[in-house]
C-alpha cells in the first residue's frame, strides 16, 4: 500500500466522492424497498449467480435464462456460484425486466483470494473440484504441484491433477508419468490431457460431468487452450451474461460460471484471479494438513509443538525413515514452509 500522504483537498475529494457513492446506494436500496413491499417483484424462485459486478448481479433461474438482478439492501458479499432466492420484476406487459436478490443459499466451498489490503474475500462459491493443471513442458520444479494441492486442500475442495500436453511425452511417460503415478497412489484423481488430437479431452470431459470445476496453474500449460477446447464458442460464454452486462459497460475480471456444452451438467467458473490462485495466508500448521498422508500422523509426535525439524520422537520423520511418507513429499513441506510470509 502506498504510504504516501494526502492533501487536505485530497482527502477531502475522496471523503465526498465516498459519501455522493453511500448516498446513491442508500437511494438504490430505498427504492428497491419500496417495489418489494409494493409487491411489484414475483414470487421467490432459486437460481445462480453466474457473475457479479458490484451490487448487481447476473443470475441464472431453473429455466436457464439470465437476469440482471440487484442486491437486497442487507445482502452483502455474494459471489459468482453462489445459489440465491431471487424475485422478478414485470412490466405492464407482463415481461420480466430485472430482479432482485432476497436470499443467499448454504454454500459447500468458498475460493477465496487477498484484496489489495491482504484480507482475503471470496472469489466463488460452491465449487466442487480444482483441476490443477501443469504440464510435460514447461515441466513443473520439484515442489509445484505440491503447493498447489495444499493450497487446493486448505479451501476443503477436492483437488484433481491435469497433465496436460502429453503429446509431448517422452516413449514410455518418464518421470512425469511416475510422479503421477505417486499421487494416484496417495488418492488424488489424475487425469491426462493433449489439445493436440481430437479426443484428448476424453478422460477431462468424463471427469467434469455433473460438477462445478475451476482450472488452475502455472502460466503457459495449457488452461486457456483446454478452456477454449471446452467452451469453443463465443457466443456460448457471451450468451451466458445478461443483456445488460453484454453491453460491454463491465469489462471487469470477475468470475463467470459457464456450463460446458459437451459434458452432462458440467460447470466451470473462470477468471485470470482464479486461475493464478496459489498459497496464500497459511500457517504451519495447514500447509501439514496439506499433505494427506501426513494427516493421520499430526498430534503423534512426542512434542505437542513438535516443527518436525529434528525433534526426537517425531512422527513424520519416523514416517520418512520408514519409506510412509515420500522423501520428496517431505522436502516439499519443508519447502513450503520456509517460504511462508514471503509473498
Ligand atoms: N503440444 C501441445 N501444446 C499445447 C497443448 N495445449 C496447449 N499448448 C500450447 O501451450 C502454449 C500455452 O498455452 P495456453 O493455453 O496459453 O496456456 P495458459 O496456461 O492459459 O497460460 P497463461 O494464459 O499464461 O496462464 C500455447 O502455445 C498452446 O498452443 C497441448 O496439449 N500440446
Ligand atoms: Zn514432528
Amino acid at each position: 500500500m502506498s504510504k504516501r500522504k494526502l492533501s487536505r483537498q485530497q482527502r477531502w475529494r475522496i471523503e465526498k466522492v465516498q459519501a455522493e457513492r453511500n448516498r446513491r446506494a442508500g437511494q438504490r436500496d430505498a427504492r428497491e424497498a419500496q417495489r418489494l413491499a409494493a409487491g411489484e417483484y414475483g414470487p421467490e424462485r432459486p437460481g445462480r449467480v453466474i457473475a457479479h459486478f458490484g451490487r448487481t448481479l447476473d443470475v441464472r433461474g431453473e429455466d436457464g435464462t439470465t437476469l440482471r438482478c440487484h442486491l437486497r439492501a442487507n445482502l452483502e458479499g455474494l459471489v459468482t456460484g453462489d445459489r440465491v432466492v431471487w424475485r422478478a420484476a414485470e412490466d405492464d406487459q407482463g415481461r420480466v425486466v430485472d430482479g432482485v436478490v432476497v436470499a443467499r443459499g448454504e454454500r459447500t466451498s468458498v475460493l477465496e483470494r487477498p484484496d489489495a489490503r491482504g484480507q482475503l474475500k471470496p472469489v466463488a462459491a460452491n465449487i466442487d473440484q480444482i483441476l490443477i493443471v501443469f504440464a510435460v513442458e514447461p515441466a513443473p520444479h520439484a515442489n509445484l504441484i505440491d503447493r498447489y494441492l495444499v493450497a487446493a486442500e486448505a479451501t476443503g475442495i477436492a483437488p484433481v491433477l491435469v497433465l496436460n500436453k502429453i503429446d509431448l511425452l517422452p516413449e514410455g511417460g518418464g518421470e512425469l508419468m511416475a510422479l503421477l503415478e505417486r499421487y494416484a497412489a496417495l488418492g488424488y484423481p489424475v487425469v491426462t490431457t493433449t489439445t493436440a488430437e481430437a479426443t484428448g479431452l476424453a478422460a477431462l470431459l468424463k471427469r467434469l460431468d455433473g460438477r462445478t470445476s475451476v482450472f488452475v496453474g502455472q502460466s503457459g500449460v495449457g488452461k486457456s487452450s483446454l478452456i477454449d477446447r471446452l467452451l469453443p464458442d463465443e457466443e456460448l460464454r457471451i450468451g451466458a451474461l445478461s443483456k445488460d452486462s453484454r453491453k460491454g459497460t463491465h469489462t471487469t475480471t470477475t468470475a463467470r460460471l459457464y456450463r460446458l456444452p459437451a459434458s452432462r451438467g458440467g460447470e466451470l467458473i473462470d477468471s485470470p484471479g482464479i486461475r493464478e490462485f496459489g498459497l496464500t495466508h497459511l500457517d504451519e500448521q495447514q500447509v501439514a494438513e496439506g499433505f494427506i498422508e501426513f494427516r493421520p500422523l499430526l498430534g503423534r509426535c512426542r512434542f505437542r509443538d513438535c516443527r518436525h525439524r529434528q525433534e526426537p520422537g517425531c512422527a513424520l520423520l519416523a514416517a520418512v525413515e520408514r519409506g510412509d511418507i515420500h522423501p520428496q513429499r517431505f522436502a516439499s513441506y519443508r519447502r513450503i514452509v520456509d517460504s511462508l510470509g514471503e509473498t
